[in-house]
């Protein structure tokens, strides 16, 4: 079940449904977590492929020397270690669907190898002779900038050409908390039916909250978050409180201080001005620009908000620079 398709998924589904009905390839970008495998699940189920198999394939986890196998399958003894003939993933997915997962992974070799039986359509096994025709719907998706990685000679511009036919974004749920009361209730009722607890709901000041914190897990983190505070709260309330988001956040920011300030010889000793300016910046950084409320970069420095505002002006600090807020959450 796909939640916020009339929130903050609505524009992201109106395309989501346009190439589902089609054939087309579609790429999939969004942060990790932010709901791709879903969004290709969904596509595939929507689609006259339905009945046949959707494959996923995680690309960032094949060993180079074992792709071809993967890829095109292969005969019985055509190899060491070929005991029995395989299949390869066309293949499996033949009159389905292939999800290429974190297709950004891939190694160079291995986009050249998919390039071809994408142009060709058409296989052979390692060691085999016969050429098989396939019929396959590709999905691709990755969290990385696929134009970049080309800029960086890490991702081929032809297999981009090639993937790049429909793509959709996903966005990341720091840019859609209106999707949060729903998701949270989702994953609630969600870990009460795996725990066998009773269902307990987050209370309106709970979601506010929720709605503060950058989500840089996006929904697969809200989904931890929930379900450890149905456990923590034993089913009687969901114990969503900062103790549960923050304490990975603090150390971050410590330790971005240590590594700037320990190892400096004398002479290129920081002064104390460029030390606090250094540590705003790098407690405005891991807050995504925020200043305020309990994910804010002044309850980080344990300052008054308007104390770190009035510092970062005099330091001529701006927080856009740290933002990955919406320009409306910027405004909060
Ligand atoms: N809109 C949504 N509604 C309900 N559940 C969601 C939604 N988006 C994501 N999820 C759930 O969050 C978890 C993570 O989603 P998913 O695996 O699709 O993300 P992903 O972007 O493919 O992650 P990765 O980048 O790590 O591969 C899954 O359990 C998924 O079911």
């Amino acid at each position: 079940m796909i939640i916020g398709q009339q929130q903050g998924l609505k524009a992201t589904m109106r395309q989501v449904d346009l190439v589902a009905q089609t054939d087309s390839t579609a790429l999939i970008l969004g942060e990790t977590g932010s709901g791709k495998e879903l969004i290709a699940r969904y596509i595939h189920q929507q689609s006259h492929r339905a009945s046949r198999n959707f494959i996923r394939v995680n690309c960032g986890a094949i060993p180079a020397e074992l792709i071809d196998s993967e890829l095109f399958g292969h005969e019985k003894g055509s190899f060491t270690g070929a005991a029995t003939q395989k299949r390869g993933w066309f293949e499996r997915a033949d009159g389905g669907t292939l999800f290429l997962d974190e297709i950004g992974e891939l190694s160079l070799a291995a986009q050249v190898r998919l390039l071809r039986v994408l142009q060709e359509g058409t296989l052979f096994r390692v060691g085999g002779e016969q050429e098989i025709n396939i019929d396959v719907r590709i999905i691709a998706a990755t969290h990385r900038n696929l134009a970049e990685a080309v800029t960086e000679g890490a991702f081929r511009d032809d297999l981009l050409f090639r993937i790049n036919v429909f793509p959709i974004t996903l966005p990341a749920l720091r840019h859609r908390s209106e999707d949060i009361a729903a998701l949270t209730a989702h994953f609630a009722q969600k870990a009460s039916d795996k725990l066998g607890l009773p269902l307990t709901l987050a209370t309106p000041q709970q979601i506010d909250y929720l709605k503060q914190y950058h989500w840089p897990g996006n929904v697969r983190e809200l989904q931890v978050i929930v379900e450890r505070a149905a456990i923590l709260g034993q089913g009687q309330y969901l114990a969503i409180e900062e103790s549960l988001i923050l304490p990975s956040a603090a150390p971050k920011a410590l330790s971005a201080t240590v590594t700037t300030t320990s190892i400096l010889p004398s002479s290129d000793f920081p002064t104390l001005d460029e030390v606090v300016k250094r540590h705003i910046a790098s407690a405005l950084n891991h807050c995504h620009g925020r200043v305020e409320g309990p994910f804010g970069a002044a309850k980080l420095l344990a300052l008054n908000p308007n104390t770190l505002r009035s510092k970062m002006r005099n330091y001529g600090i701006t927080r856009q620079n740290f933002s990955q807020l919406s320009p409306r959450e910027l405004a909060d």
